[in-house]
């Protein structure tokens, strides 16, 4: 039983992750858009693993790991890091976790990003949430972020816009067309924002009447 599912989720490397065909959930949108505050409140509602691709990179640097210096430059600079580095850390961080419903959050980041993936985990998301907002408003919430990010500052923010809007809103236009993309208006208040998401991760009720 099931063999074609398990023909169309089989990937190159003969992962563990390919028998527990786990479910996943892309969270785009432009930096400060509100990715990281919506994941925090889908995984307390909806039991999801919440993996931040940044958060991962970070604790990379940190770790002291021979790719720490090029990661920590390149985020400085708002550039993605190539996708082998983040898709060897997203999978371990999979692997590790023992769950199979991930919210990934801030990958992929550009066409190259999303490609590498799918072909080297066999899997494609189950839908992508795309946090919409304007520059102004993303801006305003990054330079009041206070976590003492290196990246948070408005030379390293301008960088970062162009990326989006240059190599990552392509992957969003990618999902889009295959009907994936789960678009929400995020230049609201957290709760409002918060309404929306829970509209897209409740179970629909077909009889509803
Ligand atoms: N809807 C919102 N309205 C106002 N501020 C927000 C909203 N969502 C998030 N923030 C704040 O904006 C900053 C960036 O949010 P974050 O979730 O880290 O965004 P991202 O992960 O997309 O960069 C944080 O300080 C967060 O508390
Ligand atoms: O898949 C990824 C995710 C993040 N980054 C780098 O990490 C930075 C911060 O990413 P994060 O998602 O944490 O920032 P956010 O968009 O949440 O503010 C980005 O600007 C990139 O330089 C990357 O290269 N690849
Ligand atoms: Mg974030």
């Amino acid at each position: 039983m099931g063999t074609v599912v398990e023909a169309a989720n089989k990937g190159a490397n003969g992962s563990i992750l390919e028998k527990r065909k786990p479910t996943i959930v892309f969270v785009l949108g432009g930096p400060g858009s509100g990715k990281g505050t919506q994941c925090a409140n889908i995984v307390e509602h909806y039991g999801y693993t919440h993996l931040s691709a940044g958060d991962l990179l970070r604790a990379e640097i940190k770790s002291g790991s021979e790719n720490g210096t090029m990661i920590q430059n390149m985020i400085k600079e708002g550039k993605i890091v190539p996708s082998e580095v983040t898709i060897k850390l997203l999978q371990r961080a999979m692997e590790e976790s023992g769950k199979d419903k991930f919210l990934i959050d801030g990958f992929p980041r550009n066409e190259e990003n999303r490609a590498a993936f799918e072909k080297v985990t066999g899997m494609e998301p189950s839908f992508v949430l795309y946090f919409d907002c304007p520059e102004e408003e993303m801006e305003r919430r990054l330079l009041s972020r206070n976590q003492g990010r290196e990246d948070d500052n408005i030379e390293t923010i301008r960088k970062r816009f162009k990326v989006f809007l240059e190599s990552s809103l392509p992957v969003i236009n990618y999902y889009d067309a295959k009907g994936k993309v789960r678009k929400i208006d995020a230049a609201r208040p957290i709760e409002e924002v918060f309404a929306s998401v829970k509209a897209i991760f409740e179970p629909k009720n077909e009889k509803a009447d």
